[in-house]
């Protein structure tokens, strides 16, 4: 008890001295800043603040690459306004882990295949980090936003809609869109060369809005989603105005949103409607809904679904939720996998000679007749289409990175550790474009995955990401792709009339030829 006082008196008295420091030390301080203009003490001010600002960076970047001082308040802002290829690569080659400043945010760039999977599977430290707009445009309670538990618990309920016997059930319908599209392409490039990277665009649009909610949605809306997607692109920007003010990029954005979602969500309606009349399934919602109604009848009856399986009641989604979903699907799918198609027609244009190797493949495939309609079957067959599509992947990756941002103090290596709250970026270039997993990464060999070693590398396919938020498309992209440029090389001819920077990279949301690729279709001779 007695040593007890004596610390609790000697404490006091510590305390008591500090104070008088403190006390002096203001006092001081106030008669120094007496004697000073107001404008002398805003300067001392700034001046104090920019030198916290650079000690503050330094802190942080400790060893890795990176300016040696950080541009005072905006960071590298500007820049960060206008991105361009080289920009990214230059910064990638200058270390495994680099950094930059954004105003306040400090952002850490992870450049090998290493250090890329390890951010990507450490979902204890980091998490998705999506742009102030894209929660505004998502919407705040969209299941994008989720994390950890929830995140896997509502992904477990659209596994699903991606499975083998799913993905055949949406080929239909993407076929008929092909055949629309393909009238169209011929139309308007009859006469001369034309810029396709706007059209591909809004293929992809029609094929997902079709995918998603078959004949559910007419023609006129697709229409009105691709244009309205521009301005969901267009909003998606790193530094927004705050508020959604009208006439404003965000608020054209928001506007958009709302149409893109009433739509999505009378659909929804209507497929409920027709899956529980027990009709037969063919789009996306039909798919989803119809797994509910099956979990549902099993929790109440016990009978098993039609594929005679168990199926697992997550819980039910409302019109609203399943409209919000398929929002994050187009979303997540549509830049990528409009940049991916523009790579295909492009290579392929430029290498008649693996042209000719996929339409032998594709026409062997409908045994001679090039009218027969894809199935499930017919797609998991295309071995070399499907290495001309991994192909194009590998060499233009549409996602070059995926932004995370780092929950706590995060040990990346024993030498770094990524300050909480920092925003953490891996990076795929270097992992798809390495040299022992692809001798010659620069040039475009689709024969490296029948023929070389690209297939027992599959830690370096990070097209897709990995770990917990890995694409959840994957398969469904990828049989997109090749099922349309398959269909194409049965009844297209295209030439590429290429230009000094057909081979550059343009980064809009993803990875486009510089040119927008200039294309001309005609008809191809039975
Ligand atoms: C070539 C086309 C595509 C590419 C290159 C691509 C790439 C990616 C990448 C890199 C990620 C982030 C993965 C991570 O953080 O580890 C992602 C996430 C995602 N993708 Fe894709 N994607 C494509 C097409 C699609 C399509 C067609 C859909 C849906 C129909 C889709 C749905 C999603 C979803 C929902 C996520 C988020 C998953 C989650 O957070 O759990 N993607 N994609």
């Amino acid at each position: 008890m007695e040593s007890f006082n004596n610390f609790s008196t000697a404490t006091a008295t510590a305390s008591a001295f500090k104070v008088a420091e403190a006390s002096v030390a203001v006092a001081t301080l106030r008669e120094f800043v007496k004697g000073m203009s107001w404008w002398t003490v805003a300067a001392t001010s700034l001046a104090i603040l920019l030198v916290a600002e650079q000690i503050r960076y330094l802190n942080r970047k400790q060893g890795i690459a990176g300016r040696a001082w950080t541009i005072p308040i905006v960071g590298e802002f500007l820049a960060s306004m206008h991105p361009t290829f080289e920009g990214y690569l230059a910064k990638w080659e200058s270390g495994p882990l680099s950094c930059v400043s954004v105003f306040h945010k400090f952002v850490v760039i992870a450049s090998t295949q290493e250090l890329s999977r390890k951010i990507l599977n450490a979902p204890a430290y980091v998490q998705p980090c999506v742009v102030d707009a894209g929660k505004k445009i998502l919407k705040h309670t969209n299941w994008v936003f989720l994390d950890g538990k929830a995140h896997v618990e509502y992904r477990k309920g659209l596994n699903n809609l991606f499975t083998r016997k799913a993905l055949g059930v949406y080929l239909p319908a993407q076929e008929q869109v092909y055949d629309e599209y393909f009238k169209e392409f011929l139309a308007m490039s009859k006469e001369k060369h034309v810029p396709y990277m706007n059209i591909f665009r809004e293929i992809n649009v029609a094929v997902s809005c079709r995918t998603f909610c078959g004949d559910y949605i007419t023609s006129a809306a697709i229409k009105a989603i691709s244009d309205d997607y521009w301005r969901i692109t267009a909003a998606m920007e790193l530094v927004n105005f705050p508020l959604v003010l009208p006439y404003t990029k965000i608020w054209y954005g928001v506007q958009a949103r709302n149409r893109v979602l009433a739509e999505f969500e009378a659909s929804s309606a209507k497929s409920r409607a027709r899956m529980q009349a027990g009709e037969e399934p063919n789009c996306m919602m039909d798919a989803w809904i119809k797994e509910m109604i099956e979990a549902k009848a099993f929790q109440e009856k016990g009978d098993a679904n039609s594929a005679g399986h168990a199926p697992i009641l997550i819980r039910e989604f409302s019109d609203s939720e399943i409209a919000q979903t398929f929002l994050s699907f187009l979303f997540a799918s549509q830049d990528a996998t409009s940049s991916a198609m523009c790579w295909l027609f492009q290579y392929l244009a430029d290498r008649p000679e693996i042209l000719d190797k996929v339409r032998e493949e594709q026409l062997a495939l409908r045994d001679g007749d090039r009218n027969k309609r894809m199935d499930i079957d017919m797609v998991e067959k295309m071995t070399y289409t499907r290495a001309v599509v991994k192909e194009t992947l590998r060499l233009r990756p549409p996602v070059l990175m995926v932004p995370y941002a780092a929950k706590k103090d995060y040990p990346i290596t024993p030498e770094y550790t990524v300050p909480k709250g920092s925003m953490i970026i891996p990076t795929f270039w270097h992992a798809l474009h390495d040299e022992e997993a692809y001798p010659e990464p620069n040039h475009w060999n689709p024969e490296r995955w029948t023929e070389g070693k690209a297939e027992s590398f599959p830690r370096n396919w990070l097209v897709f990401g990995t770990g917990p938020h890995v694409c959840l498309g994957q398969q469904y992209a990828v049989m997109h792709l090749m099922a349309c440029v398959g269909k194409a090389s049965m009844f297209l001819d295209w030439d590429h009339l290429r230009t000094p920077t057909s081979d550059d990279i343009r980064i809009f949301a993803t990875t486009f030829p510089m040119d927008d690729l200039l294309l001309k279709f005609s008809e191809r001779a039975a």
